[in-house]
């Protein structure tokens, strides 16, 4: 019986992630006859110690992913289970993701006062949200809203809401999905109105390049459609050296087979949206791609951005 050690954050949600993701590795291990057994073990990260400060201003890439990949290359834990957005372009020499699951919701959403949606929110309204992305594509559409910073984990920028007197607050629909919160959408936005963040809604288990044991096991827990979207997306976060600290988003998709027997076209094919703007709106540069190979078509889209004047607007950003 194989002791498999999965380390994670301690946040609400992480634990929930890990605990879900476990069950669905469990349900795997019984189908296929693999006996092993698993243990949590939770890890306080930089990210964790520096919620409450600007951590834009920190300005480290994967401030939630390094000590948990020093405990994987330390034995310490076996897998990690983190959330793609949260994973830098690069990973920790000799480590490797070993399984990409099924994508959930990919969507930003509004949590409104009232419930009403963005277009309802009264002329001046005050957004809460910290990321770069959501600000810039949020003025983009509405000039008019002030959009301020706001911090801590999911459930406590829920309860921000109220405390701190904002008019609404955008998060991710996956994280609200996994924690059984969805009741509190106001409006979800399309991915066209508001592109994620590249790897959004994706989870990635990680483990150490050379652990045989465990990559034979996460292979069956791939979703090869989710897997290759999503590098897809990392190929153009990288391209454009962007961690998760600025106003840059992608989303891949594949088309329904409907709509590739339509197209005339390959079920194969990824149809790859990015965008790079200026966190006060005034600029939002937005192309599409599409292909077979993830990260040539990443590379591409980078291309076409860095054409449009996307180094210069980053630059700006990074200071
Ligand atoms: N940056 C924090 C973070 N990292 C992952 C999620 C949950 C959504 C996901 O898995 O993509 C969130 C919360 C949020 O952005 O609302």
């Amino acid at each position: 019986m194989r002791k498999i050690v999965v380390g994670t954050r301690k946040s609400a949600l992480a634990l929930t992630q890990t605990n879900q993701v476990i069950a669905q590795l469990e349900q795997i291990c019984k189908r296929d006859g693999i006996e092993c057994e698993f243990e949590v073990h939770k890890i306080v990260t930089k990210g964790d110690q520096i919620l409450d400060v600007t951590l834009s201003k920190v300005g480290g890439k994967g401030l939630f992913v390094k000590e948990i990949e020093q405990a994987l290359l330390d034995n310490v834990i076996d897998i990690a289970v983190h959330s793609m957005k949260d994973m830098p372009a690069d990973l920790a020499d000799g480590l490797t993701i070993g399984a990409i699951p099924e994508r959930v919701d990919p969507r930003d959403c509004l949590i409104s006062r009232g419930g009403v949606g963005l277009d309802a929110l009264p002329t001046g309204a005050r957004v809460g949200t910290s990321s770069l992305r959501r600000a810039c594509q949020l003025k983009f559409h509405r000039p008019d809203l002030q959009v301020e910073s706001i911090r801590g984990n999911i459930d406590s920028r829920l309860k921000k809401l109220e405390s701190e007197d904002f008019d609404a607050i955008l998060l991710a629909a996956a994280g609200l999905h996994r924690m059984g919160w969805t009741d509190r959408v106001s409006a979800f936005l399309t991915a066209d109105a508001c592109v994620p963040a590249v790897g959004q809604g994706a989870l990635g288990i990680e483990c150490r390049a050379g652990d045989g044991f465990m990559l034979d096991l996460l292979r069956r827990f791939q979703h090869e459609a989710t897997a290759r979207c999503v590098r897809a997306e990392r190929s153009f976060l990288r391209s454009l050296n962007g961690g998760c600290q600025v106003p840059i988003g992608a989303y891949g998709r594949i088309a329904a087979p409907e709509e590739a027997v339509t197209s005339g076209g390959d079920a194969d094919v990824i149809t790859l949206t990015g965008i790079v703007g200026s966190p006060d709106g005034a600029v939002l540069l937005r192309a599409t791609v599409s292909g077979t190979l993830p990260e040539e078509l990443g590379e591409e889209l980078a291309q076409l951005l860095k054409a449009q004047g996307a180094e210069q607007i980053l630059a700006d950003v990074r200071g």
